[in-house]
């Protein structure tokens, strides 16, 4: 049977002691081999259920002991402390002092894949930093990244099925189901680019965090994983040119890269950036004035950010689905009539 997490969310188990931020003291020892959380979904924030435990070939990670439905909140966490990028181990070590003892001891207990490449306290910081703030593709880095006691034990998956966002409202990272997610699953987020071969991603996980990757998409072969490698290349290109706005003014071509990308990511499983690409069939939509079609691509990319993102996402969109026209590139190129996703051209790709 499970234990009740620290209600301050900042511990992977209860304490002997008052934690210095719950309102209640934590009542059980430090040395609870089974952690669980307590976590907020869509509709309440007690009874359900993470825990942490030992994965074969992963060290700790994340299980689920509920079920999420996609976009669910599985877990929101405030962090320990955050650094900015200049940080340095004296940058660390300073942060440290300020947390209580038993923080310091939690902290000391996260994983540290460095090994003698940093002092100590760096090394586990480096190992287990999550962004306060957005990496976008326009090549803005997050500032600042802080350490979350319980998020630290999330694995990598290259088919991540959870995704972390920071909330500067709540001042906590917010992780959500990427899909629906049944008890028993581990839950995982992507520590790197996911729009790259699996040999471009081994080299990046074992530079930034020294390990080989076990997940699902690393252990692909032979056909499998030559498809797989092709489908995020051209994911790659794709999203790199519909982002940096250099999908050309070609609404046909453009419309076409766009359900096609999103035919690959459905088949690769990384919903994460769908919202991006109906955005891009909303674009040209819009742009041809084609605004029945576009108003379909609006819902649509709401939905999508509604689960990768959270529901202040999907309400930035309310205006656009509403009247499309409200695009301030809205009729920019010649009339014209796409398709929506909905439409027969999107069934012959298989949707
Ligand atoms: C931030 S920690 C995650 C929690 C860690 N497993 C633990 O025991 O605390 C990152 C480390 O977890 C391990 N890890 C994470 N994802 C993995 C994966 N997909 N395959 C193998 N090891 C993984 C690696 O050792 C990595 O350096």
């Amino acid at each position: 049977m499970g234990i009740d997490f620290c209600p301050c969310m900042m511990h992977e188990t209860l304490q002997t002691t008052r934690c210095s931020r719950s309102l209640v003291p934590c009542r059980l020892p430090l040395s609870k081999a089974r952690l669980v959380a307590m976590v907020v979904n869509n509709a309440s924030s007690s009874g359900s259920k993470i825990l942490i435990r030992d994965v074969p070939g992963k060290g700790k990670g994340i299980i689920t002991r509920q079920y999420f439905s996609k976009g669910d909140i599985v877990l929101a966490e405030r962090p320990l402390f955050t650094q900015s990028i200049t940080r340095s181990n004296a940058t660390v070590l300073a942060a440290l002092a300020l947390c209580t003892p038993y923080e310091q001891e939690s902290f000391y207990r996260l994983h540290n894949c460095h090994g003698s490449r940093y002092p100590a306290e760096l090394g586990i910081f480096e190992t287990n930093v999550l962004p306060c703030g957005s990496n976008d593709t326009h090549g803005h880095i997050a500032q600042q990244g802080g350490i979350f006691l319980f998020a630290a034990r999330f694995n990598s998956s290259c088919v991540p099925n959870v995704n972390n966002r920071w909330d500067p409202d709540r001042g906590q990272v917010v992780f959500r189901a990427l899909r629906d997610i049944s008890p028993g699953e581990e839950l995982s987020i992507g520590y790197g680019k996911l729009l790259a071969t699996r040999d471009e991603r081994r080299e990046e996980l074992k530079r930034k965090f020294n390990f080989k990757c076990r997940c699902e998409a690393c252990a692909l072969e032979g056909q499998a994983l030559a498809f797989s490698d092709e489908r995020r290349q051209v994911l790659h290109e794709l999203y790199s040119a519909h982002m940096q706005e250099a999908a050309g003014d070609d609404p046909m071509q453009g419309i076409g890269e766009a359900m096609f990308a999103l035919k690959c990511l459905r088949e690769e499983q990384l919903p994460v950036y769908e919202s991006s690409f109906y955005f891009s069939g909303f674009h040209f939509c819009a742009a041809v004035s084609d605004l029945s079609s576009a108003a379909v691509w609006a819902k649509y990319a709401q939905e999508a950010s509604r689960v990768a993102f959270g529901i202040q996402a999907a309400v930035r969109w309310s205006q656009l689905v509403a009247d499309p026209s409200n695009y301030s590139e809205a009729g920019t190129l010649s009339r014209m009539t796409l398709a929506a996703p909905d439409s027969p051209l999107w069934k012959d790709l298989g949707f």
